[in-house]
């Protein structure tokens, strides 16, 4: 596994080492010994699946309020989407920045989200499937969110969403 920085720290994104033979190809997609050398101590505490049917479907952005903060491994295993990170810790350098990645069935790769920061993706292409590893327990009490379309963020998304929910869609804007 290759673990590429990016500008906000803790926002990693993971290839993965594909090996191929006339059978397909066999890849490991995690492992605590690797994330370790390369500074991301990270236990998988549950792990999700999120099924979207429409292309467009958006969902997010997502956190859990501190001291439930989760980090997250995220990838596609199905289909393809636009996957964001956004920055929401108060100390950061990079407080309220963001920085996409392409995730698909095909890309091989994975993004790390260290607690503090906010997910959420749009997919672009029909009947993608999300993959989660968390390192933190689901705390429905924590679980808040900031609107997609906040402009105090400005994330340029590919497309407009085409499905989202209620709640992703009545999120406070950041004063
Ligand atoms: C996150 C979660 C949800 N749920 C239940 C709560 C609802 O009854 C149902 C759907 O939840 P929600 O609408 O929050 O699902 P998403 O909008 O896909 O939320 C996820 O999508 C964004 C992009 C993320 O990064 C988070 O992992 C997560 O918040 O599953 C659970 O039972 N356990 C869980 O860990």
């Amino acid at each position: 596994m290759q673990f590429e920085r990016t500008r906000i720290d803790g926002v990693v994104l993971i290839r993965l080492d594909v090996k191929k033979d006339g059978r397909g190809a066999f890849a490991r997609t995690f492992c605590t010994n690797e994330m370790a050398a390369a500074g991301l101590r990270f236990v998988v505490v549950q792990t999700n699946i999120s099924r979207n049917i429409a292309r467009h479907t958006l969902r997010g952005l997502h956190y859990q309020r501190a001291p439930h903060g989760e980090p997250k491994i995220v990838s596609c295993p199905r289909g393809r989407i636009w996957d964001v990170a956004v920055d929401l810790r108060e100390d950061s350098p990079t407080y309220r920045q963001w920085q996409a990645f392409e995730l698909s069935q095909d890309s091989d790769s994975a993004v790390h989200l260290p607690a503090g920061v906010a997910h959420g993706f749009i997919t672009l292409e029909a009947d993608s499937e999300v993959h989660y590893l968390m390192g933190a327990a689901y705390v429905p009490g924590a679980a808040t969110g900031v609107r997609w379309d906040d402009p105090a963020i400005g994330i340029d998304w590919p497309a407009a969403p085409a499905v989202m929910s209620d709640a992703d869609q009545g999120y406070p804007l950041l004063l």
